[in-house]
């Protein structure tokens, strides 16, 4: 039987997908969104010549020599600007953010100064011409080109946006994915658990990360192993408008793994099955009407590593988003013997030791095993076919936290 590898399967689910059109939203919901075209400048900043100090709007040429006594003529606060020109000998008090007033060409800061009354001030140093402006237009000018389309709305990016003045954003929409776990044996969290069964965990993992990744998550629910059943929560997906339809079991080869019958009756047209990887070989992709779709294997770690490799970047590519990070160069701490046909992702710990990060692999690789899972914070891959390994050997890492 032949496995597709990873990183054309990878390709051929990318190569669909594309970016979801954009909606606007008020600045305030937009924390964390993709800009969906680039943001202009709606205004001028600062908008003034400001003062960037507390102290006095002066003309340098009067402060060439000191000590000197200027005359000051009036205030300028912040928002309340001072309407006259200063002359020579001159002086206006200022404060941080005010308008530098016409006529001034440096702001003095007030501690190279001495007041001497209400009217007079002391000036005790020297300074450039200039000094303490900030020009009109140092930050940027209107109609200037502030942000990028795809750029993510971060902290910086979201204050740089509100002071170019602008209230709404225009943003890529959230892509909508609706998950089904499938299986007579599933029960939901919390459930008495009878003879048999297992509890439901998949969907909560699979969710997070697709949550992470930029989504909106549909719950639906737990399907039985029933071809109705499963078709039931497909028509739901459909009415949800879901752009991507992820089911969970139900993927491999079994009398009861009955979720590609069931998604091709509904009309789908499955595009590949089967990958060279473990854990994760039965995963399955294909098209519903427009909406992807992706069959997750059941084991609840290649649920979640499936949903690493495969979910995360089909989410990305459809909320507009950078690919997230792929594998990064690191060593293994144990020895590793010849793999086989599948590209491996074995669950390990990495620490950094004198600057190299070693990854220690779980000596049990079960896909059923979430505690190993957890307790992982890397998962090391090896390549198909990849030769034994000695501990201290280079391998790439793709770090889960
Ligand atoms: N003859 C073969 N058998 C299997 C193959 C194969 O190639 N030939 N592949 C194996 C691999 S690899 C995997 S992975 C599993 C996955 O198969 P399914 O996708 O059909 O998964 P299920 O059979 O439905 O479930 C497997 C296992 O996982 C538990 N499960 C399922 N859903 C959930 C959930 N939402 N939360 C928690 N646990 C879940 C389920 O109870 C089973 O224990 O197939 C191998 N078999
Ligand atoms: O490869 Mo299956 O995906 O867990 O055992």
């Amino acid at each position: 039987m032949s496995l597709l590898p990873v990183e054309i399967a990878l390709e051929r689910l990318l190569s669909g997908a594309s970016r979801r059109p954009a909606e606007t939203l008020a600045i305030a919901e937009c924390a964390g969104r993709v800009l969906a075209a680039p943001l202009m400048a709606l205004r001028t900043q600062p908008p003034f010549p400001a003062s960037a100090m507390d102290g006095y709007a002066i003309r340098a040429a009067d402060v060439e020599t000191v000590p000197v006594m200027l005359t000051v003529i009036g205030q300028a606060p912040a928002g309340l600007p001072f309407d006259r020109v200063v002359g020579p000998g001159e002086a206006v008090r200022i404060f941080t953010g005010g308008v530098v007033p016409e006529g001034s060409d440096t702001v003095l800061i007030q501690e190279n100064t001495r007041p001497i009354n209400g009217h007079t001030v002391e000036v005790t140093e020297t300074v450039v011409r200039g000094k303490n402006i900030r020009r009109k237009g140092l930050d940027f000018e209107a109609g200037e080109s502030l942000l990028e389309a795809g750029r993510v709305l971060d902290a910086a990016a979201l204050s740089l946006a509100a002071a170019a003045n602008h209230a709404r954003l225009d943003v890529v929409s959230r892509p909508l994915v609706a998950i089904l776990a499938t299986g007579n044996e599933l029960v939901p969290p919390g459930s008495e658990v009878g003879p048999g069964q297992i509890v439901a965990s998949n969907m909560y993992g699979v969710a997070a990360i697709a949550r992470e990744a930029g989504a909106r998550v549909l719950d639906l629910g737990i399907a039985a192993d029933r071809d109705e059943a499963i078709e039931a929560a497909l028509a739901r997906a459909v009415d949800a408008d879901a752009d991507i339809i992820v089911t969970i079991g139900g993927a491999s080869v079994g009398d009861h793994d009955l979720v590609q019958q069931a998604l091709r009756a509904h009309g789908a047209a499955i595009d590949f099955w089967k990958i060279a990887m473990r854990p994760g070989k039965p995963l399955m992709a294909g098209m519903l009407g427009g909406r992807h779709v992706l069959g997750l294997p059941g084991n609840p770690v290649a649920s979640l590593v499936c949903s690493h490799v495969f979910l995360k970047p089909l989410i990305a590519r459809l909320a507009g988003r950078p690919a997230p990070d792929g594998p990064v160069p690191g060593f293994i701490g144990a020895d590793l013997p010849a793999n086989d046909l599948r590209q491996d992702y074995l669950r390990a710990i990495a620490v950094r030791e004198g600057g190299r990060l070693v990854a220690r692999p779980s000596p049990i690789q079960d896909s059923s095993m979430l505690r190993v899972l957890a307790d992982a914070n890397a998962l090391i891959v090896r390549p198909p076919h990849a030769p034994a390994a000695q501990a201290g050997a280079p391998s790439a890492l793709l770090m889960l936290r």
